[in-house]
C-alpha cells in the first residue's frame, strides 16, 4: 500500500483545541506524563476508563459534564432549530391540554345557554375546541419536521467527527483501541443516540409539557384535585430516582458490552482466512456465543427494570383517577362542585398520566444513548500523538537524505526500548537494505521514518529538517511506505492506482503500469484499468496486488520509498514479476527495503543488519559476506535454499 504517512490536517484539531489542557488519557508521550500524575480524572480521560462502569459521584460528574459538552457543540448549528421546536411543543401541548378545559365550559356554561335558546353556548366552545385542535395540528406538523432536520444534522456531524477523529489518530491508537470498537462506537452507539435525538427528545418534552399543561388545568378547575396529583407526584418522583441510578449503570455495562460483542465479531470477519485455516469456527462461535449471551443478559436486566417502573407509574394513575373521583362524586353530591368540572376533571387526570409511559420509554432509550455518548465523547477527547508543529517547514523539493541522530524508541512510556541510541545516514538516492532477526526492530525503523510514530528522544531528519517540523502534506509527499499487505481500496484498478496522485492523468496512470511492468497484465482483465478490484475477475493475487502498489507509489514519485517486502508467499515466475517491477520502482529514488529475499539485498547498495534495535553490521553486501558475521550467514542460508 502506499500508505499516507500519518499526518493531521491543520484544520482537524479545533475539538483538540478546544480541550487544551487535558491531558492525553493514555499518557504515553512524555510532555503528558507529568501532568496525567496530578489529574484526578486521568483514568477517565479519553478512552481511558471506557470499561469502568461503577463510577463515584465524582468520576459521573465529570464524565456527564463531557457528554453534555459534545452534546452543546454539536447542537451549535441547530440551536434555533430546537428552540422553535421546543416553542411549537410547548404550544401544541397548551393547546391539546385546554381541550378538557373546553368541556367544561361547554357542560357548565354553554348548555344552561344553550336550553335557554342562545346560540352562543354551542358556538363559542365550538370554535375554541376547533381552534384548539388545528393550532395543535399546525404545531405538531412543524416540530416533527423541524425535530427530524435537527437531529439528523446533529447526527451527521457527530458521525463526521467519529470518523474524521479515527482517522486523525495515530496508529499507537489504533494498535491498542483496535477497529472493531471504532465500529462499535460508530454504529451501535451513534444508533442509540439517534433513536433517542429522532424521537426520543421529542416525546419526553411533548409528554411533560402535556402534565404540565394538564395539570394546570386540574388545578385552575378544581384544586381538590391538584392536591391529589401533588400527592401522586411523591410516588412518581421516587420511582424516577429509583430507575435513573440502577438504569445508568445497567446501560453503561450494555455499551461494554456490545462493544465487546462487535469487537469479537469484527476480528473474526477481518481475520477469517486464518479462522478457517486453523479451524477456528467452533472455538470462535463459543466465544461469540459467550459474548453475545453477557449482552443479552445485560439488556435484559435494563429492560427488566424497565418493566418494574411501567406498571408502578401505570398504578400511581390509576389510583390518581380512582382518588379524585371519589373525592369529587361525594363534592358534588354535597353540592360543592358542578357536574362538568368533575367530568372534565376525572378526562384531565386520566389524562394526566398517559404520557407517564411514553416518558418513561423514552426515558429508557435516554439512558441508553447517554451511555453511548459516554463512550463517544470520550473517543472524541483522545488526541493524536504524532501532530503537525504550528509552522511546519515547507518543502516542496526534496533529495530524500536521511539521517536518525541518537534516535531512540519505545512503544509505551516505562516499556523496553525497542531502538537503542540509533544514528545512522543514509545519503540521498541509496538502496539499502534492512535485514534482522524478527523483532528486531526493521519494521519500527520504517515507522518512525514514515512518521508512524515519532522518536522518544533524538532526531530523524529528511533533508536535514527534523521530521517534526515538516509540514505534514511535505512528508506525506516525499516519503511514501508500501506495506506487505498491499492494500487496495473498493474500486477500479485505475483508481487504485490514482491513489498515489489523485490529479494523474490517464497517459500518467498507463505510464507508472508500464513503468513497473504491470500494464500488460490489467489489460487482460476483463475491463483493463476499469475493472474493479472486489468483483469476480478482478481479484488479484498477492503479487499481482503488490505490482498495483508499486505503480501506486511509482505515480506518486516521492523521493524516498519505504518498503515492507512481500515475502515468501509469492510463487517465482510473480516474484521475479515483481523484482523487475521494484527494480524500475527504485529508479534513483532513496529507498529503505524491509528485506527478505536474497534477489532483493542484490540490487541494494548497502546492507544494516538490524539486531535488538542496534545496527550490527553495516556496509556493502559484498563487504558483509566477506567479514562473516550474522548478514554472510543469512546470505550462504538464502544461496543454499536458491539452488535448492
Ligand atoms: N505496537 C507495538 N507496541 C509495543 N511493542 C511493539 C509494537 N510493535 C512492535 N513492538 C515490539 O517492538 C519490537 C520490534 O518490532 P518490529 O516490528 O520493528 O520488528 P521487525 O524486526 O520488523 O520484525 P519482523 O521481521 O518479525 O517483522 C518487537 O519486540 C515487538 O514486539
Amino acid at each position: 500500500m502506499t500508505s499516507g504517512t500519518n499526518h493531521v490536517q491543520p484544520g482537524a484539531t479545533a475539538a483538540s483545541q478546544e480541550r487544551a489542557g487535558h491531558e492525553a488519557a493514555r499518557g504515553s508521550s512524555a510532555p503528558d506524563e507529568g501532568r496525567a500524575s496530578t489529574d484526578a480524572f486521568a483514568h477517565l480521560r479519553g478512552t481511558a476508563g471506557e470499561e469502568q462502569v461503577d463510577l463515584n459521584r465524582e468520576e459521573r460528574k465529570f464524565i456527564r459534564r463531557r457528554s453534555w459538552r459534545l452534546l452543546a457543540r454539536t447542537s451549535r448549528g441547530v440551536r434555533l432549530k430546537l428552540l422553535l421546536t421546543a416553542l411549537a411543543v410547548v404550544l401544541a401541548q397548551a393547546c391539546q391540554a385546554a381541550t378538557p378545559v373546553v368541556v367544561a365550559l361547554a357542560i357548565d356554561w354553554g348548555l344552561p345557554r344553550v336550553v335557554d335558546g342562545e346560540a352562543s353556548g354551542l358556538w363559542i366552545p365550538g370554535a375554541l375546541y376547533i381552534g384548539c385542535a388545528v393550532t395543535a395540528g399546525i404545531m405538531i406538523f412543524f416540530y416533527t419536521r423541524m425535530t427530524a432536520e435537527a437531529s439528523q444534522q446533529m447526527l451527521f456531524t457527530l458521525r463526521d467527527e467519529v470518523f474524521r477523529k479515527t482517522q486523525e489518530l495515530s496508529l499507537d491508537f489504533h494498535e491498542e483501541y483496535t477497529s472493531g470498537k471504532v465500529i462499535s462506537r460508530q454504529t451501535s452507539d451513534l444508533e442509540s443516540l439517534r433513536e433517542l435525538l429522532d424521537g426520543g427528545i421529542n416525546s419526553l418534552v411533548q409528554g411533560l409539557m402535556f402534565m404540565l399543561f394538564t395539570t394546570l388545568s386540574i388545578w385552575l378547575m378544581d384544586w381538590r384535585s391538584g392536591l391529589v396529583l401533588l400527592a401522586a407526584a411523591v410516588p412518581i418522583l421516587l420511582l424516577g430516582r429509583w430507575y435513573q441510578k440502577n438504569s445508568e449503570v445497567a446501560y453503561r455495562r450494555t455499551r461494554i458490552s456490545s462493544a465487546r460483542m462487535i469487537v469479537h465479531f469484527v476480528e473474526t470477519m477481518t481475520g477469517i482466512r486464518a479462522v478457517q485455516a486453523f479451524r477456528r469456527e467452533h472455538a470462535r462461535d463459543r466465544q461469540y456465543r459467550k459474548l453475545a449471551k453477557i449482552y443479552r443478559d445485560d439488556m435484559v436486566r435494563s429492560i427488566g427494570l424497565f418493566g418494574i417502573l411501567q406498571p408502578s407509574l401505570v398504578l400511581v394513575g390509576n389510583l390518581s383517577v380512582t382518588a379524585v373521583l371519589l373525592w369529587g362524586g361525594f363534592r358534588v353530591l354535597d353540592g360543592d362542585l358542578g357536574v362538568g368540572v368533575l367530568v372534565a376533571v376525572v378526562l384531565a387526570t386520566k389524562r394526566v398520566f398517559q404520557p407517564l409511559d411514553m416518558i418513561a420509554m423514552f426515558y429508557n432509550s435516554l439512558q441508553s444513548a447517554v451511555a453511548a455518548l459516554e463512550k463517544v465523547s470520550g473517543l472524541l477527547e483522545e488526541k493524536p500523538k504524532v501532530t503537525e508543529a504550528p509552522n511546519p517547514v515547507r518543502m516542496p523539493e526534496c533529495r530524500g537524505e536521511i539521517e536518525f541522530r541518537e534516535a531512540e524508541f519505545r512503544y509505551q512510556a516505562g516499556g523496553p526500548l525497542v531502538m537503542k541510541k540509533l544514528d545512522l545516514h543514509i545519503p540521498a538516492g541509496q538502496t539499502v537494505a534492512v535485514v534482522g532477526r524478527t523483532g528486531a526492530g526493521k519494521t519500527t525503523l520504517a515507522k518512525l521514518l514514515a512518521r508512524f510514530y515519532d522518536v522518544t528522544s533524538g532526531t530523524v531528519t529528511l533533508d536535514r529538517v527534523d521530521l517534526r517540523e515538516l509540514a505534514a502534506e511535505d512528508h506525506h509527499r516525499h516519503v511514501a511506505m508500501v506495506t506487505q499487505e498491499a492494500f487496495l481500496f473498493s474500486g477500479t484498478i485505475r483508481e487504485n492506482i490514482a491513489l498515489g496522485r489523485p490529479d494523474a492523468s490517464e497517459q500518467e496512470i498507463v505510464a507508472a503500469a508500464k513503468a513497473v511492468g504491470v500494464h500488460e497484465f490489467i489489460l487482460a482483465l476483463p475491463e483493463g484499468y476499469d475493472t474493479d478490484v472486489n468483483k469476480r475477475g478482478g481479484r488479484l493475487s498477492a503479487g499481482q496486488r503488490q505490482l498495483i502498489s508499486f505503480a501506486r507509489a511509482f505515480l506518486a514519485d516521492p523521493a524516498v520509498l519505504i518498503l515492507d517486502e512481500a515475502t515468501s508467499s509469492l510463487d517465482l515466475p510473480s516474484e521475479a514479476l515483481v523484482q523487475e517491477g521494484l527494480e524500475r520502482l527504485l529508479g534513483n529514488r532513496t529507498a529503505l527495503i524491509i528485506a527478505h529475499r536474497l534477489s532483493t539485498v542484490a540490487i541494494a547498495d548497502r546492507v544494516l543488519v538490524i539486531d535488538a534495535g542496534e545496527v550490527v553490521e553495516d556496509g556493502a553486501p559484498e563487504e558483509l559476506i566477506a567479514a562473516g558475521g550474522y548478514f554472510s550467514k543469512l546470505h550462504a542460508a538464502w544461496s543454499s535454499t536458491m539452488s535448492g
